[in-house]
């Protein structure tokens, strides 16, 4: 089966042909020319017999949909809670039945993986009333990819059931603590705003500081959002769009707000770290994934040097390397690897397992 992956990020826009499980081929767009974007990849690669869009926020939903345009209104509703993805997975659902009318769209959503969060992780201490409709819950996002990752180190380790932390660090970021295939704590939680810092996202911030700031400097909702998803997390701190190339580039040449940026960026994911192996009876694997993972490994060296503390070491120069690989020192306790992301190969796998239910 030829399947066309969408993947709107919060930095860029992926789409892959993915055929018979085999990424072939892959196209990265920034998002301000991602209005055209299905249309672009349908023309480029125009024999496929579907196209699989990942969705962050799939809401109850617990495994993947076929699209319709009402499912994607439904979807739609859930924009606030994700507004640097949800929109953008809207309007390419949309494009897609506009340009191939006919053609099955299927929907893979983040928020899946962790749906059987135990409920000790997925829920907030907020008042009954507010909880038990089970909407104002933990939701946690990167869920295709740590499905992904935890499905490799599983084949990659050997051990039945393999206990592991997944570190997402993309525009995004996010820990994820794993038992076999199974999400049992992750980072993010109501919305993909809470954990470490992000590229223009704040991460986690007390909400006391929030409520001091709308009382003292009045804001519109708006406007707090506005600082909270766009001009917050590495962009904020550093003065840069939050891409980690310029904000490490400003770092090496001795920029104070820059030095600052990364040094925050890198406590709270260690933090994160820290808290998720909480969640866990033991550990047998980290596996780091996404774009910084991909694209700056030596962070990965550098944000590792002080994990000791929970056996975790990474070798520097396996870190350089290339392709889904360990990148711990032989002898430790820990297995440590670094994978690509895996989100496409996630959303062909899903398409390819629904349509051939609808066939049977
Ligand atoms: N071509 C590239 N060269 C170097 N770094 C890159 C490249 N593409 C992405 N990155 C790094 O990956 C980060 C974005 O990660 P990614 O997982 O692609 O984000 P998202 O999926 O949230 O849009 C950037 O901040 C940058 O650090
Ligand atoms: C959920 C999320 O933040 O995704 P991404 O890292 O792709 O922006
Ligand atoms: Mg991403």
């Amino acid at each position: 089966m030829r399947v066309l992956t969408l993947n709107p990020g919060s930095s860029s826009l992926k789409s892959s042909l993915v055929v018979d499980g085999t990424p072939v081929g892959w196209a990265a767009t920034s998002l301000d020319d991602a209005h055209d974007a299905a249309r672009q990849a349908l023309d480029r690669w125009s024999t496929v017999d579907t196209v699989a869009i990942r969705f962050v926020h799939g809401g109850s939903r617990t495994g993947p949909v076929r699209l319709t345009p009402d499912v994607v209104d439904a979807l739609e509703k859930l924009s606030p809670f994700a507004p640097l993805h949800q929109p953008q997975a809207v309007r390419l659902a949309r494009q897609v039945f506009r340009s191939r009318p006919g053609l099955p769209v299927i929907a893979s959503f983040d928020t899946a993986f962790h749906s059987q969060l135990p409920e000790e992780a997925s829920r907030y201490a907020l008042p009954r009333e507010w909880t038990t409709q089970g909407r104002l819950r933990r939701y946690g996002f990167h869920g295709l990819s740590c499905r992904h990752a935890a499905r490799r180190v599983t084949t990659l380790l050997g051990v039945e059931e393999p206990r592991l932390l997944c570190c997402h660090l993309g525009a995004g970021v996010s820990v994820t603590a794993i038992r076999g295939d199974r999400s049992i704590d992750t980072s993010m939680g109501f919305t993909p705003l809470e954990g470490p810092a992000m590229a223009t996202r704040s991460g986690s911030v007390d909400p006391g500081l929030v409520l001091h700031v709308m009382r003292t400097a009045p804001m519109s909702v708006e406007a707090m959002e506005d600082v909270l998803y766009h001009r917050s997390g590495l962009a904020g701190m550093s003065g840069t769009d939050g891409d980690l190339r310029a904000v490490l580039a400003r770092e090496a040449a001795g920029d104070p707000d820059a030095m600052s940026a990364v040094a925050v960026y890198l406590h709270r994911i260690r933090r994160e770290i820290g808290a998720m192996m909480a969640s866990l009876d033991r550990i047998d694997a980290v596996v780091f994934t996404g774009g910084v993972t991909e694209h700056q490994p030596e962070l990965i060296a550098r944000l590792s040097a002080r994990l000791g503390v929970f056996g975790i070491a990474v070798d520097p120069a396996r870190c350089l390397g290339d392709g889904d690989r360990v990148i711990s020192p032989d002898g430790t306790p820990v297995t440590v690897f670094a994978v690509a992301t895996g989100e496409d190969a996630e959303l062909a796998r899903d398409a390819e397992a629904l349509l051939s239910v609808e066939h049977v």
